[in-house]
């Protein structure tokens, strides 16, 4: 297979990448998807357990939030809650959260983070969202991975039954797939939610940063897979 000339992705990505590499967060295999699709790679959100991988996906998606449309030059930050879905999404808002506050706690400190239970609690405080209440707040929801969009249509019906306002969505990998299998689902799972939501969808990684960086390091048998892999569901917008 011949390859067309690489180009060297940004510090900001290869850190990540490198990080997500350290972690063994990004396998290369195979694995079964919530979707059902059968992949030759997975980002496993779950490893980044280690102090210096949490401070390296936080910083990350804390320069990603801070360097978005979400947050004007002006100092004006367009959101008032970070919501992490459960579970992956959990951390990872509360952390990201920590990181904005210590580059700017006048811009940062007074927002807040919240997450749902999958099961809701019927004693104690009760409910299902921890954290903040999400009615009347502007919401960004932070979460691991987007595939077929499943998982962030379900927080997204979270926020709206909440009372919330969804202005925004983070993600640390875009897969950049297709969101069914049908020939009318042939649009990426993050280009529908920007297209029904009409809200900015941004992510630290996606698919693509990844064949850069094989293409980069010579691993042909893992970039012949994932090439494979992505021809078969990537979408067409
Ligand atoms: O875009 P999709 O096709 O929905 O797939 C991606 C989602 O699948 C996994 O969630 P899972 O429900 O397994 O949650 P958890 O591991 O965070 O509990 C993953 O954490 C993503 O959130
Ligand atoms: O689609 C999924 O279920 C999925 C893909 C992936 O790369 N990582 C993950 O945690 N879930």
């Amino acid at each position: 297979m011949s390859n067309p000339p690489t180009t060297p992705l940004p510090a900001h990505k290869l850190t990540f990448l490198q990080s997500c590499l350290s972690a063994n967060a990004l396998k290369f295999g195979t694995f079964t998807l919530k979707s059902g699709r059968t992949s030759p790679y997975f980002f496993n959100a779950g490893l980044f357990h280690e102090g210096h991988l949490l401070r390296s996906i936080s910083t990350a998606f804390a320069e990603t939030i801070h360097n978005s449309p979400l947050c004007r030059a002006t100092g004006e930050v367009g959101f008032d809650i970070l919501f992490g879905p459960a579970y992956k999404g959990i951390p990872l808002a509360a952390t990201t959260l920590l990181k904005l506050c210590d580059r700017s706690e006048a811009r940062y400190g007074a927002l807040s983070y919240s997450f749902n239970r999958k099961e809701a609690k019927d004693h104690g405080e009760g409910g299902n969202i921890v954290g903040a209440p999400l009615k009347n707040k502007r919401v960004v929801i932070i979460d691991d991975v987007i595939t077929a969009g499943t998982a962030i249509r379900e927080a997204i019906e979270i926020i709206k039954v909440q009372g919330g306002k969804l202005v925004g969505i983070v993600v640390a990998f875009d897969r950049m797939e297709r969101v069914g299998d049908g020939e009318a689902q042939r649009g990426s799972a993050i280009g529908e939610v920007r297209r029904q939501y009409g809200v900015p969808v941004l992510s630290i990684l996606s698919l693509d940063d990844v064949v850069e960086f094989l293409r980069g390091l010579g691993g042909e048998e893992d970039l012949r897979r994932l090439q494979e892999y992505r021809e078969r569901y990537q979408a067409r917008d």
